[in-house]
């Protein structure tokens, strides 16, 4: 069903990477009425606040895709962080589109909920069938419970609120701190740091042998769309490619853009985190849906629009005013 461009559509997390490429694909699709409140305005894990926000806004659809969100340093080292706030938001933000009769919700999940053995490629009836990986159990649990909140949401009150579980993303938008990013714009800042050094060298975390697959942020918002006009069911469904790569050639390929010259070096002891995470992405295939960027094309893209921005002294997430002025 094709949503009425003039619904009031809130995108709760509409300043982060997917948030902001959500923003842009609604308006590009015509969306006239899209809400944002920054975090300033309305803390999302405080219910009170949640709700007096919906009671007064009445969203009609919501994309729900705040939360803290890091890579695997982040995960390990800031597990209370990671666990709380995201139980919080997905808690509050669930419980306000019922209580104030939003007609459809999309909470988005990630594909960490797997168990760190789960058979590849990861079909969705993988989930609970496992141990979790320990790098990031603890923001596995609260997306988990995200999914859970849905599903109790629909069979007890009859509640059109979705979940969509994407792979790891990338893209304009993304977190480039070197600590907090994940490893493909954590990559890219390397290299790029690397340029004009006599001996550009480049570390890499862990052993270079873990498997992930990336999907273009603009494809995920475009697919969360798709699933919000044409997805209605109690179980989660991936988000993906379906088509992995290990880090060093993940590596060698950022390397091919940004610094050609640059040598890459491996700090085994970092963690490696899960060996493969590849998603089956039949489900959503099957309705119709794929992406449209290739790797390649969205690496360069993304460091194009890393110049840019840097160029034009824009926000740059991750690095200080000082570093961009
Ligand atoms: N990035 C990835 O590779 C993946 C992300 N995901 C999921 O996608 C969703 C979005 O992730 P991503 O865009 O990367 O994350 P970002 O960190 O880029 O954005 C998160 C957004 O949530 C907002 N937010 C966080 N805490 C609060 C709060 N207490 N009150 C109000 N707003 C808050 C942030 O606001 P502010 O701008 O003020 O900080 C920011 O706008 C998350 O659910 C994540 O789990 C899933 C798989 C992979
Ligand atoms: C999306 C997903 O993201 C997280 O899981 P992850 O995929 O393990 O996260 P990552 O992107 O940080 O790392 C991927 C791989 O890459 C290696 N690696 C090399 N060099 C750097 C590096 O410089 N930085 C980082 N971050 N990783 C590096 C790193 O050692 C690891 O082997 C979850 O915690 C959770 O948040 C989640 O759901």
């Amino acid at each position: 069903m094709e949503i009425p461009r003039d619904s009031r559509v809130y995108v709760a997390g509409h300043r982060g990477l997917v948030g902001s490429a959500l923003v842009r694909k609604l308006e590009g699709e015509g969306f006239s009425n899209v809400l944002t409140a920054t975090r300033d305005e309305l803390d999302l894990r405080d219910q009170s606040e949640v709700s007096h926000w919906f009671k007064a806004n009445r969203p009609e659809y919501v994309f729900l895709v705040a939360g803290t969100v890091g890579g695997i340093m982040a995960n390990s080292t800031r597990p209370a962080e990671f666990i709380y706030d995201n139980m919080m938001i997905h808690g509050t933000v669930v419980h306000a589109a019922h209580e104030y009769d939003t007609s459809k919700l999309l909470y988005l999940g990630s594909s960490c909920i797997y168990p760190r053995a789960a058979e590849q490629p990861i079909s969705e009836d993988e989930l609970l069938t496992g141990p979790l990986e320990p790098t990031n159990e603890w923001y596995a649990v609260a997306k988990i419970a995200g999914i859970k909140l849905c599903q109790a949401y629909r069979r007890q009150y009859g509640r059109d609120f979705i979940s969509a579980m994407p792979t790891n993303l990338y893209g304009p938008g993304d977190n480039f701190d070197l600590v907090s990013s994940h490893v493909l714009p954590a990559l890219m800042r390397k290299f790029h740091d690397s340029i004009g050094e006599p001996d550009p060298e480049v570390v890499v975390w862990g052993t270079g042998s873990p498997l992930r697959e990336f999907l273009h942020v603009d494809d995920l918002a475009d697919a969360c769309l798709f699933l919000m006009e044409h997805y209605s069911a109690d179980e989660h469904i991936n988000v993906g490619t379906g088509v992995d790569l290990s880090i060093r050639e993940l590596a060698e390929k950022i390397r091919d853009v940004v610094n050609p010259d640059a040598r890459l070096t491996f700090d085994k002891t970092k963690p490696d985190g899960t060996p493969r995470k590849v998603l089956d992405v039949s489900k959503l295939n099957d309705l119709g849906w794929s992406p449209s960027y290739d790797l390649d094309a969205g690496v360069r893209s993304t460091y194009d629009w890393f110049l840019a921005s840097l160029a034009a002294h824009d926000d740059l997430r991750g690095f200080d005013a000082a570093e961009v002025a």
